[in-house]
Order: C-alpha cells, then sequence, then structure tokens
C-alpha cells in the first residue's frame, strides 16, 4: 500500500448513530426534478428516448437557449405533504432529492446563482418544503447536487490550460459555498449524495473532493457523504489507490446490482444501489412507452436483493412538471406500499445472512433481532423450497407473514436441507417467510 495524501480516511463500517440509521432505512425515495421536467424527453418535436434528465445532451441544446426554461418553471400543482405523505405510506424511510442536476438548475434560492427558483415565475424553495414535509413524517432527507454542471461558466471537463485552471479555482469556490449554503439552510439534511464526478477535471482534484467531504462533516457531524463524490491523489474515482473505499458507503451500483455469485464482497460494507422504473429515466418523461417499465414486483425483487446482500436501495420518481406525480408511479408506491405493510419487517434493518444463495430467492438476518426470512421471488413447480443451513443449524418452524398463525410443512431433504412445503394456491406477489432457526448464534 502506497501512503496516500486524499484516499480513503478510514476502514470498516462507520458505527455512529447516524450510519447505523442509515443501514436500518434500507428503502429510501429517490426524486429527480428540474427544468427537465418541463420537456419531458421532446425537444423540437422530437422525443429522445434516453434518460430525459439529459435531453439538453441528447438535443444538443445550446446552455443559453436551454436555460430559458426557466421562464416556464411553474410548478403550481407542487405539495410537498401530499409527495411526503405518499412516500410514507409506501414505507420509505429516507429520501434522496435533486437539488441541482447536470442542467445547473438550482431548486432552493441560492445566493450564488441567478439560474435557480428564485429566478423563476414560481419562486416556491422546493428544499425548504420538502425537507420540512419529509422531516415532519420522519423520512430522512439527503440532498443529490451534481458536480458536473453544464450552465456555469467555469464548469470544465478537463484542465489543460491555465485559464481552466483559473476558472476552475472559480468553479470550485462556488460549489464550495453552494453546499455551505444547503446545509445553513437544511440543517436536518442527513447527507450528501454527490454525482457527475467522471470527468478528468475531477479526477484531478481529488484534494478538493476530500475537503468537501471534510467541510460538510465539520458543518455538521455525523454527516453521510457517497463514494462517488471522491477521486484520491492518483484519480481513481470510489475506491483509492489502495482499493480502500472513499466516502462512508458504496455508490457505484446505478441500475445493476451486485452478483450473490461474484460480488459477496460488498456485503462487508456499506453501500446503495438506485433503481429507476423504466429502464433508463431519472427525470419526468412524457413517453415511457420508449422503454420496458418495470412491474411492482421487479421492484420489490430489486429492493430485496440489495438487503439481501447488506445494501440499501432507492426507487426513483420522476415528478411532472406542474408538480404532480405520475400515475403510474403513484400505483407503484401504492403497490410498495401494500406489501411492505405486511412484509416491511423482512426489509427494514435487513442484512446478508451467508447461507448459500437458492434459486427460488433470497435469505434475509435481521441485524438487531437475528430473525431469519426466506423471500421467494421464483415459484417452483415442485411446490417446495429447499433451505440448507449452515452445520449445527436447522430449521425448527416457518411462519408465512401473511398470516404468521399458519405453519408451513417442513421435511427432511438430507443433511442440514430441509423442504418447506408452499402453500395453495401459490402467489402473485413475493411469498415472505419467517424461519424459526436453532443454533445460530
Ligand atoms: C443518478 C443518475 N446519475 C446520472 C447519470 C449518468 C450517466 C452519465 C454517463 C454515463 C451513464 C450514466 C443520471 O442522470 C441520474 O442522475
Amino acid at each position: 500500500n502506497e501512503s496516500l495524501k486524499y484516499g480513503s480516511q478510514y476502514e470498516g463500517k462507520r458505527q455512529d448513530e447516524a450510519m447505523q440509521k442509515f443501514r436500518e432505512n434500507r428503502l429510501g425515495q429517490f426524486i429527480h426534478w428540474g427544468l427537465y421536467a418541463i420537456p419531458g424527453g421532446k425537444w423540437d418535436g422530437k422525443i429522445y428516448p434516453g434518460a430525459a434528465e439529459w435531453l439538453q445532451s441528447w438535443a444538443d441544446v445550446p446552455p443559453e437557449e436551454w436555460s430559458k426554461l426557466i421562464n416556464q418553471w411553474n410548478p403550481d400543482e407542487f405539495d410537498a405533504q401530499e409527495w411526503a405523505h405518499m412516500a410514507k405510506e409506501a414505507g420509505f424511510k429516507y429520501m434522496t432529492v435533486t437539488t441541482k442536476h447536470h442542467e445547473g438548475f438550482c431548486l432552493w434560492p441560492s445566493e450564488y446563482t441567478d439560474f435557480d427558483v428564485a429566478s423563476a415565475p414560481n419562486k416556491t424553495d422546493i428544499m425548504g418544503e420538502l425537507i420540512d414535509a419529509y422531516t415532519k413524517v420522519g423520512i430522512d432527507v439527503y440532498f443529490y447536487y451534481s458536480i458536473l454542471d453544464w450552465h456555469h461558466p467555469d464548469w470544465r471537463y478537463d484542465i489543460k490550460s491555465e485559464e481552466d485552471e483559473q476558472a476552475f479555482e472559480r468553479y470550485k469556490t462556488y460549489v464550495d459555498n453552494q453546499l455551505t449554503e444547503l446545509v445553513e439552510r437544511y440543517p436536518e439534511v442527513k447527507g450528501f449524495w454527490f454525482d457527475g464526478t467522471w470527468d478528468k477535471s475531477v479526477k484531478k482534484n481529488g484534494k478538493w473532493t476530500l475537503e468537501i467531504q471534510q467541510m460538510l462533516k465539520s458543518l455538521k457531524p455525523g454527516m453521510i457523504v457517497n463514494s462517488r463524490l471522491r477521486a484520491d491523489d492518483h484519480g481513481s474515482r470510489h475506491f483509492d489507490s489502495n482499493d480502500k473505499l472513499m466516502g462512508d458507503y458504496e455508490s457505484g451500483y446505478e441500475r445493476r446490482l451486485p452478483s450473490f455469485r461474484e460480488d459477496t464482497i460488498v456485503t462487508t460494507r456499506d453501500w446503495e444501489a438506485v433503481m429507476t422504473v423504466p429502464e433508463n429515466q431519472w427525470g419526468y418523461h412524457q413517453d415511457w412507452s420508449v422503454s420496458h417499465v418495470k412491474s411492482t414486483n421487479e421492484v420489490l425483487e430489486w429492493i430485496t436483493h440489495s438487503v439481501a446482500m447488506g445494501g440499501n436501495m432507492l426507487v426513483n420518481i420522476g415528478p411532472k412538471p406542474d408538480g404532480t406525480i405520475r400515475q403510474q408511479e403513484k400505483t407503484l408506491m401504492k403497490e410498495i406500499e401494500q406489501w411492505m405493510d405486511i412484509n416491511g419487517e423482512a426489509i427494514y434493518a435487513g442484512d446478508y445472512l451467508g447461507w448459500e444463495k437458492q434459486d427460488w430467492g433470497y435469505y434475509i438476518a435481521d441485524q438487531k433481532t437475528n430473525e431469519v426470512y426466506a423471500l421467494v421471488f421464483n415459484v417452483p413447480v415442485t411446490q417446495k423450497i429447499t433451505v440448507a443451513t449452515p452445520e449445527g443449524i436447522s430449521i425448527e418452524e416457518a411462519h408465512p407473514l401473511k398470516d404468521e398463525s399458519e405453519s408451513l410443512k417442513i421435511s427432511e431433504k438430507g443433511p442440514n436441507e430441509v423442504f418447506i412445503h408452499l402453500p395453495q394456491p401459490m402467489f402473485e406477489a413475493p411469498y415472505v417467510i419467517k424461519l424459526k432457526v436453532s443454533g445460530k448464534d
């Protein structure tokens, strides 16, 4: 290992209360909202199938033209309490919302730019309304902030001249000022989800990324910062040049999940996956027929897979320009609510169990109660699932969370292997079984 100045600052999982709460939350809501919701994936009469929040890039719109969208920012139907209520009912324990996406538009009145809500027809402080409404219903709030900024004149993709150097120094000051402003204006914020850090300009400024991390923690002890912010002395991202995780949790899983076969290393650290409901739409896109849209059961499997590997999951919504939530997302949240009302105890504070992965689904162990759950997604035609336990551990009872007074039949299959017989008729939603285990520490 070489000595690094701007690499990982500590090893292992943070054990303080703030991080433990992050770890127990497990299920969160991601919100992508900004000027990009106004065109909703369509520019000059053409629908672009790519991510709607990247339309400025796909349609190659000059910044000065894109910026005119500010004159149409008027979310007159926006109701933060309604969003917070829906999120609470759905069972989300935390929420991460875009303060500023790559377009550079700020959803709070910033002292450091006119490209913000204060300069739009509707001057509502979106960040203030949301953090108040979500905090009031007991949902922790995190801020997404894009370092990449297509609007700011001092942003640079790379530093190749003295002029670039000077401009990026001004940009770094702008970002430092905005981040300080966000924490001072909204002190209940629990952490930051940084994005847009893949360009050479950031990779050449590993020291700055560490300074941001340190500044946020000095402004608010316990602040949580994702690995995506970070670059080290040599421009290595997420993991430093000694392969040590930077930031407080790994945030590399965007629209993909670690594999149970190859990636169990993730179970040794805190991590979070983030996921779109369509194939690749974070911001509002007016035409979801451009790609596959995940069913509620697919979303529930993404959530379960993450928790079963000791991670968190953010499920994204992209509100409409008027401030309402599209029907597909409202239906999804309602169906997540219906499932979480019965099965949430297997998800909250859930963690990796480490038993042999089975094709029928996932095991989750509760970090606090040590309860063990089997979550069945792939219905076996044999109408029973195999549970193979480590030496010295056996399954005493199996009760469906749908009705814990019911006991499922258990029969011997072989040494340290039993069958658990599933009910008839089979089920349409993921079926969760609470296992009574003996011999477990
Ligand atoms: C959380 C997600 N990260 C952003 C991105 C991206 C991206 C950038 C380059 C190549 C592939 C994906 C998306 O716009 C969304 O905010």
